[in-house]
Parts: C-alpha cells; structure tokens; sequence
C-alpha cells in the first residue's frame, strides 16, 4: 500500500453510530466520490464499511477497528478482537494506536505486531501516534509508516492541534523517525495538505474536511457568524 499512496491523499471515509451518515453504503459513495477526485488510498473504520468500500473503489485501505472499552483509553484497533475482523476485511494496512497507554484486557502493542508479523507478513502496519516518544516506539517495534493521528486526541496532547506552530510536531517527527511519516489529523484546508507534503510527510490522511458534512458546514457557519 505504502508504495501506492506516496505523496497522495488518503481519504478517511468514516461515520460513528451517533453520525448523520452512519452506514457501509454511504462510506462506500464516499470512498467512490474520493476516489474519482483523486485519492490513491481510503482509511475506513470496520469490517463492514471496508467491505462496502472494497466492492465500490479499487483503492488501497488502511482498515481501523474503533471500540471503546472500559478499562482503556485506547479505541482504535486496540486489541487482537479487532484485527482478527481487519483481516477478514481485505483491506491492506492495519492502523493501530500505537501510544504508550495501557491497552484493554492487558494487551500489548508488541505482541499484536509479532501477531501480524508472524501469522499475516503481507499486510502493512500503521502507528498512530500522539508523541514523538510513540513515534520512536513504533519504529523500533517494525510498523511500516506512523501517523499523527492522535496528536491532539490524547489526555497528554489535547490542547495541541496539528497545525499548531506552523506543524511544528510532524517536523519533529520527522526529523525523529526514518519510516515514512504520514500526517493525519485536523488537515482541513489544501493549503494544509500542500504544506504537509511539502515538509517531508510521505502523504496525509484527510478525513472530516471531505466526508463530515456536519463538520464543513459548522466550518461556513463560524465563519459567517464572525462577519455579522
Ligand atoms: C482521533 C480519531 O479518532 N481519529 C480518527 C481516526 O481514524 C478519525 O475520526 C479521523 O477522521 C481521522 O484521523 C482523520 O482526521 P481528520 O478527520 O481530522 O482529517
């Protein structure tokens, strides 16, 4: 997939339960739509949403499991349940958090690695990281590419956006970490995706700017509400 995707845009095309556009056949449009504009790769949230887009793009997926569990706080992809279901998804990159919190049911990022690695040697691991200490972790435990995905999203992160100090923390990251580093996360204008890409990120990863209506239309109407 890495090979695919190089300085492309990764479309996220995901809708929670509690989303207006919650449904495999939706994500599936989307996934076409993106994919007709240019995207060379998909991010998609479950079995059934991967399956839906599978039938509809002929893309590359990077395939996440969002759950949430009560003695975590780690969502995505966070235990072997959810790859075991990424697997039967044909899709061709697992991303997995990949910080340095506790993971459900004492489950371990290296053992779900060693797991992929050993049983499924074909299919590309992403880390989604929220720190540079993730980023170095994730290099040293063998992922292919990590992502930002969770800068920002982490008790230890929240006040930080990616763009924050002209994307301050992906130039640390990659200056940090050999591996391809893909910038995910609160990329919402071109303008961003062009800066990112210009910076050394090997692609980005747009989600809520193309398929989150709710999103981009709550965008327009701050703006306007600043004009009155
Ligand atoms: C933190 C978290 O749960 N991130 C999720 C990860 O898959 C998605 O909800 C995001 O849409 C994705 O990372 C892309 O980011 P943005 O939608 O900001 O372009």
């Amino acid at each position: 997939m890495l090979e695919k995707v190089k300085l492309g845009l990764i479309a996220s095309c995901q809708a929670l339960e509690d989303e207006p556009l919650h449904s495999s056949f939706i994500m599936a449009k989307m996934a076409l739509a993106a994919s007709l504009g240019g995207a060379v790769g998909i991010r998609a949230n479950s079995k059934e949403d991967i399956l839906a887009i599978k039938k509809e793009v002929d893309l590359p997926v990077v395939g996440i499991v969002k759950r949430d569990y009560p003695d975590s706080e780690v969502f995505i992809t966070a235990t072997k349940k959810e790859i075991i279901e990424l697997l039967e998804s044909g899709c061709e990159m697992i991303a997995m958090d990949a910080t340095l919190r506790k993971r459900p049911n004492g489950e371990t990022l290296s053992d779900l690695v060693s797991f992929v690695r050993s049983e499924h040697p074909h299919i590309q691991l992403m880390a989604d990281i929220s720190t540079l200490e993730d980023a170095i972790g994730a290099e040293k435990l063998g992922f292919d590419c990590v992502s930002t995905t969770l800068y920002g999203y982490t008790e230890e992160t929240k006040e930080h956006k990616l763009y924050d100090n002209d994307f301050s923390f992906i130039k640390d990251v990659l200056e940090k970490v050999k591996i391809p580093v893909i910038a995910e996360g609160n990329v919402i204008t071109p303008e961003m995706a062009k800066t990112v890409i210009s910076l050394g990120s090997y692609a980005v990863v747009v989600g809520g700017a193309i398929s989150r209506p709710k999103q981009i239309t709550e965008r327009f109407v701050d703006a306007i509400k600043e004009a009155k």
